[in-house]
């Protein structure tokens, strides 16, 4: 008896429409047996659609992609200062928004350094570690005004918001996590200047720890941290942080695991009472927009994430083992976005 499962597919902006096309490209051959089959929904949201209509998600849209099972989600975002775009902010009306209402708690971000793909860092050595990023607080709620604004008295503030809540139950996905892995976890916060969310951070921690004798528990100030990622990061198994060190860290993972073009992630509703959305770390990255320039790679790794998710775990690995064969084998010419997206779904489709 065949599966169906019901994707959202949302290209988004940019380079987000041609990795997403391969990313489709690599799903359609993993699932070409027919015993999971992928009824997908195109959704045009982001800055194009803005600009044609003013909207950037609507009430109907949101319900409209809760009925699916799954997100895929290419990047949105337009070029950074393009005035036209300015009343829109769509990161935070379209993804945050997303994120926020569909309850995506956990943003699950692997770094793995693939054979044969090169670091920046001179020894990296063994470089595999997830980042469990909180994905539906801290600075990000929005929680914050500026008074007297425009003016040289202005007063803008950005509040973090940490629920003891949302932080425990973060954390204990982390946890879970480091048991099914090599049972290390690192607390990356800023316990010595942000004392009150720090303080949470690190009792809650404490507390699921007691729980897990087997996992041993680490903590690093976040500036430590990024030291840490360059020079050791065969130091971390799972990093467990707040919503916007964890951007950061993982912007920062992805340059010491061969690139952002790598980088794949899932924003999680564990229990799933929401469908997850699946994604690349990167952007809309406008510099290299319509060019057949980005390296769908993040985007395919992402499908890998959601076929995991779906409880396909045998399809996840064919297609992680089709990326890694293609990494291997890169020699360093200059491929075409479709080109990659081709030679992943060829060796999917021989796997
Ligand atoms: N998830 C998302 O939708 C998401 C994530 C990050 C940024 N954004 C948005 O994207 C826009 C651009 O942001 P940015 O420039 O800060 O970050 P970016 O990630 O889009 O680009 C940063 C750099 O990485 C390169 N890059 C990104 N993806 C690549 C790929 N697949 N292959 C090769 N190179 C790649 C870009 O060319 C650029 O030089 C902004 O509007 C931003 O808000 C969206
Ligand atoms: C575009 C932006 C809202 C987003 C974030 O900060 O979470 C992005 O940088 C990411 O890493 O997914
Ligand atoms: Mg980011």
């Amino acid at each position: 008896m065949s599966r169906t499962v019901k994707l959202a597919v949302i290209p988004g902006d940019g380079i987000g429409p041609e990795v997403i096309a391969e990313a489709v490209k690599v799903l359609d051959a993993v699932t070409a047996d027919g015993g999971l089959a992928f009824e997908k929904t195109h959704f045009s949201l982001g800055a194009d659609r803005y600009l044609a209509t003013g909207d950037v998600l609507t009430d109907e849209d949101l319900e409209a992609i809760s009925t699916h099972d799954a997100i895929l989600l290419g990047a949105v975002g337009g070029t950074p200062g393009d005035p036209r775009l300015a009343g829109a902010n769509i990161e935070r009306g379209l993804l945050l928004k997303l994120r926020f209402s569909l309850d995506h708690y956990v943003n699950l971000r692997p770094t793995t350094l693939f054979p044969g793909i090169a670091s920046p860092l001179a020894n990296p050595g063994e470089v595999d570690f997830v980042v469990v990023r909180e994905g539906t607080e801290g600075p990000y709620v929005g929680n914050g005004g500026a008074i007297r604004a425009g003016t040289p008295q202005e007063v803008a503030n950005e509040v973090s918001v940490n629920t003891a809540y949302g932080v425990e139950r973060v954390v204990r996905y982390a946890f879970q996590q480091a048991e099914r892995r090599r049972k290390k976890l690192t607390l990356v916060h800023k316990t010595n200047v942000l004392t009150f969310a720090g303080s949470l951070w690190k009792r809650i921690v404490d507390a699921v720890a007691a729980e897990h004798h087997g996992v041993t528990v680490d903590y690093l100030h976040v500036d430590a941290a990024t030291i840490f990622l360059v020079t050791d990061p065969a130091r971390f198994d799972v990093i467990v942080t707040d919503n916007l060190f964890g951007d950061i860290l993982t912007d920062l993972a992805a340059a010491i695991s061969g690139g952002i073009g790598l980088a794949a992630s899932g924003n999680i509703n564990p229990a799933g009472a929401f469908p997850s959305m699946f994604e690349p770390v990167h952007g809309s990255a406008p510099d290299i927009a319509g060019q057949q320039k980005a390296d769908p790679t993040a985007a395919i790794l992402s499908t890998a994430l959601l076929l995991r998710h779906l409880g396909e775990s045998e399809l996840a690995e064919r297609v992680e083992h089709a990326v890694t064969a293609d990494l291997a084998a890169r020699t360093g010419a200059a491929r075409t976005t479709a080109e990659i997206g081709d030679a992943i779904a060829a060796r999917v489709a021989q796997n």
